[in-house]
């Protein structure tokens, strides 16, 4: 895709030859004044500015251009600017270098010079971009490869490199902490986009009005006290891939706006009109049951066949359970590196004592409980892992009652008691997940034909208020 250069000239002989000089290169916008300069950044994503400095309604004073130059810096501060000045303008270039302009060529153009002052300032703003997100993404990825030899984790890397080129969407769907982010990092690294952004946003950590702000940017003026515009993430990761992580956790508002990007690849930033083209692909993960969702009605049908029109399953640590050593060894060395400690390898009953545990919170649990081992080794050995008391089998061979009986802090306690509480709790939990609906409740806990008396009476057994008509 080419980048977009918007030249802003009031003389229109200058901005034909520049067009003629960029157009091979470049998709170039024109605006003959501010206001038409305004028009063509708020509809458009602009790569570069060519901004001449002598504009209406002053062509003969530099200041208004200068003016112009601040307020592009301070409201799209990623969007570089190259300033034209008069033959022999030195000091003026100068001056708007420190205003922030990128570069400048003078008037009357010499073409190389105009070619190569543009082709240099666009090429050193994308190195910066790339810079920056390189060391973000160095930041936020503690290991940056996807461990493991077992048949699941080779199945896993097979698909990536079989998807990663493809510019389909892809959800990932994984229990917490299986590595579903590192997953579609790599699947970003394997693709063509691989030179541009990625960027990842956990859906569920935010509110409705700050996720739609941040995905979609906003108009100066879009709320009670924006002085800016703000580009947002479609418009950030433009050419590289969007993760939006917990996509089960969007507000319905925000998956209207997300399933019309989809559909038309345009949308517009909070508080103006104009339609901005994306060029992003789309990964999103969840360790809920989107299906369910979908019957809940909490999330929209139409969207979830979008966001799954390719799927990746990544599973949990118990299933890949060999992996253990090889993980544990490699996050190991990396926590003793961060502590400034010499620890080599786990002996052999502290690697039985890990594979031995059923991991609920998968690698990322893994990572904790090895740095916390690190952190409290002495001597720079690690005999045992204190917080995994003994032998556990894996979370799916146990009922979730004995689980939860373990979890009583009184051993003493009556199980009569334990068993209405836990009765109570899911019945509870049926009816939050299905609308309050007695009859929808009762059939999801798989009571069959009488669902709605059986749940009558559970709920009168426990004092449980319902409106009477569900
Ligand atoms: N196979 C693996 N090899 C190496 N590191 C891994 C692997 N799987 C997960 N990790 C590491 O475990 C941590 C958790 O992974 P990640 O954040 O990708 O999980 P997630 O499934 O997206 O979690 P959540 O559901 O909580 O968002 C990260 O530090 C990641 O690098």
């Amino acid at each position: 895709m080419k980048r977009t250069v918007l030249v802003v000239d009031d003389n229109d002989i200058n901005r034909l030859n520049l067009k003629l000089l960029l157009k091979d290169d470049y998709c170039v916008l024109e605006a003959g004044d501010l206001d038409a300069a305004d028009a063509a950044l708020s509809g458009n994503r602009v790569d570069l500015v060519v901004l001449d400095l002598a504009l209406p309604p002053e062509p003969d004073n530099p200041q208004i251009g200068m003016g112009y130059l601040e307020k592009l810096r301070s409201e799209s501060p990623d969007t570089p600017v190259v300033v034209i000045t008069g033959h022999d303008e030195r000091a003026l270039a100068l001056r708007a270098q420190k205003l922030g302009a990128q570069d400048f060529f003078g008037k009357p153009f010499d073409p190389d010079e105009v070619k190569n002052t543009i082709d240099r300032s666009m090429e050193a703003h994308w190195q910066a971009m790339r810079e920056q997100e390189m060391h973000r993404a160095l930041e936020t990825r503690v290991n940056s490869e996807l461990l493991g030899e077992s048949a699941a984790m080779q199945a896993l890397r097979a698909v990536i490199a079989k998807v990663a080129g493809a510019p389909s969407t892809v959800l990932i769907r994984g229990e917490t902490g299986t590595g579903k982010e590192l997953v579609a990092r790599k699947l970003h690294e394997a693709s063509p986009r691989s030179g541009h952004p990625f960027i990842a946003i956990n859906c569920a950590a935010m509110s409705e009005q700050l996720l739609e702000s941040e995905l979609f940017g906003y108009e100066k003026g879009a709320f009670a006290g924006v002085g800016k515009r703000k580009l947002g993430w479609f418009e950030r990761a433009g050419g590289g891939t969007l993760f939006l992580d917990e996509v089960a956790g969007l507000p319905l508002s925000v998956q209207a706006k997300l399933l019309r990007v989809l559909e038309s690849g345009e949308f517009s930033r909070l508080g103006g009109d104009a339609i901005i083209s994306s060029d992003v692909r789309l990964i999103c993960s969840t360790r809920e049951d989107l299906e369910q969702r979908v019957a809940a009605g909490s999330f929209r049908d139409d969207l979830y066949y979008r966001i799954h029109v390719v799927e990746i399953e990544v599973p949990p640590l118990r299933e890949h359970i060999e992996d253990l050593p090889l993980l544990a060894d490699a996050i190991l060395l990396r926590k003793a590196a961060m502590c400034g400690k010499r620890i080599e390898a786990f002996d052999e009953p502290v690697l039985e004592q890990l594979e031995r545990y059923s991991w609920p919170g998968n690698v990322r649990e893994l990572e904790n409980v090895i740095e916390r081992s690190v952190v409290l080794a002495a001597d720079n050995v690690v005999e045992s892992i204190p917080s995994l008391s003994g032998p556990q089998p894996a979370s799916g061979d146990v009922d979730p009652m004995t689980l939860w009986l373990q979890q009583l802090p009184d051993s003493g306690i009556r199980a009569e008691k334990a068993v209405a509480d836990f009765e109570r709790q899911l019945v509870e939990e049926a009816l939050e997940r299905n609308q309050h609906i007695k009859a929808r409740a009762g059939r999801w806990l798989g009571f069959g034909d009488r669902a709605k008396d059986k749940m009558r009476y559970l709920c009168d057994k426990y004092d449980i208020e319902v409106a009477d008509n569900s």
